[in-house]
């Protein structure tokens, strides 16, 4: 059998079109849904293992990309919407009814990733964002209660389906970290 990672990559990765206008992300209730509007496409979309990540029900991984700050402004029904942890370095603001995560914020100036917000395209009620590059936080899986045992199944199908794991974030996400480190040291 095949190892489930998340819904929207399990039968292969949709390419996006390379011109995504941004859509609407919608959550999982019923009725009065959180709307968010997020204009223009997605960047660093990636499949996420961290268990602060939000995954819908029975996935092992989250799939995770960000957006600069001002392109993400809520629609409807905000009152919904509660900060998960307050103290994490994101802020993940998700629906109080249905726990979905809708955007998450980082308010730390000083972060490397200060002015991008994260968000899970698959609430996008549109098509054509931007697909999943790679697989981040691979080796916390086994935080949610993946055995150990079962990890080599599933690098092994991340790669299959073309997301390369890694047990932080990828080069060039770590690249751009220390870059922004080294420059504020310097300062
Ligand atoms: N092993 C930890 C890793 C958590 C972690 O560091 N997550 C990354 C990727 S989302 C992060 O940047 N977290 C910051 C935060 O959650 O605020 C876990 O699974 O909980
Ligand atoms: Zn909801
Ligand atoms: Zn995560």
């Amino acid at each position: 059998m095949t190892v489930a990672l998340h819904p929207s990559i399990d039968n292969g990765l949709k390419q996006g079109t390379g011109h995504f206008a941004g859509g609407t992300l919608a959550c999982k209730c019923k009725d009065h849904q959180v709307k968010v509007a997020v204009k223009g496409d997605v960047a660093h979309n990636h499949a996420c293992g961290c268990t602060k990540c939000w995954k819908p029900q029975g996935a092992t991984f989250s799939v995770v990309a960000v957006v600069p700050r001002q392109n993400v402004s809520v629609l409807e029904n905000g009152d919904k919407l509660e900060i998960v942890d307050a103290s994490a370095v994101i802020q993940r603001h998700a629906c109080k009814a249905c726990g979905t995560h809708m955007y998450g914020r980082i308010e730390n100036k000083n972060h490397p990733f200060y002015g991008l917000d994260f968000i899970h395209p698959e609430l996008f009620q549109e098509q054509g964002s931007q697909a999943p590059q790679f697989a981040a936080f691979v080796s916390s899986v086994i935080e949610s209660g993946v055995k150990p045992e079962q990890m080599a199944g599933i690098r092994s199908r991340l790669k299959e389906i073309g997301l390369e794991p890694y047990d932080c974030l990828s080069p060039a996400l770590m690249d751009a970290i220390a870059t922004h480190v080294a420059k504020a040291k310097a300062a």
